[in-house]
């Protein structure tokens, strides 16, 4: 039976250490400042949003959160995105996607400041991930909360297979570039990928990441013995609960570790979050972050 990975516990860690930090920054004077912008009535982003929320008032993160209805205009949500980046108080901005239709998610993405970039979807800081640049840049806190977590479970990911399914902006693409760099073996797979290749995909994976938001997707007869799985879906089933894309009991029997929905990486994402927050902060006020995240 594959270990459980306890994505509560590590992200409990890691807003600790959050909070550790930002009490540092605070006797400086210095209060990490997130402006989140929700449009419309998604209901994952509304679950992230008051998670968050909660999170950010526990580790001593200002967090506000700007709500338009999903009519706002493209230009009003534009105009406070250039308030946001010249407001000395806010070192995190970050847009909830999805966005309407009439509004152009890339226009956003690229108005945000990039050293106030909380997501990593600028392409300035795509692009340094994609190079492995030196020095610091936000990456995307999804994938970066799994890496986290890998590592916190001591999973040596050199010259492992990893697969990751699905390639989101959010999740998939970045995540194959942290694993890149990690010295794993990466094959990124999307809706276009054959259903028998994906078979032959899994068949060889030793680290299976899926974000692709499809409830038992991915069975514990597809997996390789002793795989490491790690479920990103978010997929609210018809009795109101909520379940991953990997089909946890019997993928359970085969994997060597798991991460559950809930309970896996949706708690570590809003902790990567506030640490991104934490480091932006830390960033525009040219202070290093000492040790910052040691034994998370
Ligand atoms: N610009 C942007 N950045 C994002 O990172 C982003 C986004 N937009 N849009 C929506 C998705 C979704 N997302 C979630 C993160 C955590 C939970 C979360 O806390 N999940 C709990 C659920 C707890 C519960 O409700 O039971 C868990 O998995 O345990 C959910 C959803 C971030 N996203
Ligand atoms: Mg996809």
């Amino acid at each position: 039976m594959a270990v459980i990975i306890d994505g509560k516990a590590i992200a409990k860690r890691l807003r600790d250490a959050v909070a550790v930090q930002a009490a540092n920054l605070e006797t400086k004077g210095i209060i990490p400042g997130l402006a989140v912008i929700l449009i419309g009535d998604d209901p994952a982003s509304e679950i992230y949003v008051r998670n968050k929320e909660r999170a950010a008032q526990k580790a001593g993160v200002n967090a506000q959160t700007i709500k338009y209805t999903a009519d706002v205009s493209e230009v009003t949500v534009l105009m406070k995105i250039k308030e946001l980046n010249l407001d000395p108080k806010i070192d995190a901005i970050l847009v909830q996607s999805p966005v309407p239709a009439h509004i152009n998610e890339e226009l956003i993405q690229e108005t945000i400041d990039p050293s106030k970039d909380v997501d990593g979807f600028h392409p300035e800081n795509i692009g340094r991930l994609y190079a492995n640049r030196s020095g610091y840049y936000p990456v995307a806190n999804t994938p970066r909360g799994i890496m986290t977590m890998l590592a916190h479970e001591q999973i040596d990911l050199a010259g492992k297979n990893a697969l990751v399914v699905g390639r989101s902006i959010l999740v998939g693409r970045p995540m194959f570039a942290l694993l890149q760099q990690a010295n794993a073996t990466v094959t990124l797979a999307h809706r276009y990928t054959p259903s028998d290749t994906l078979m032959h995909l899994l068949a060889d994976a030793d680290v299976v990441i899926v974000a692709v938001g499809q409830a038992g997707l991915i069975q514990g007869t597809s997996l390789k013995d002793g795989a490491v799985v790690i479920d990103v879906g978010i997929n609210r089933l018809a009795d109101g609960s909520l379940t991953g894309d990997v089909d946890f009991a019997s993928a359970q029997e085969v994997a060597a570790a798991i991460t559950p929905v809930p309970g896996g990486v949706g708690p570590m994402t809003i902790a990567t979050l506030l640490q991104t927050t934490v480091e932006l902060a830390a960033q525009h006020h040219q202070i290093e972050l000492e040790q910052a995240w040691q034994n998370i």
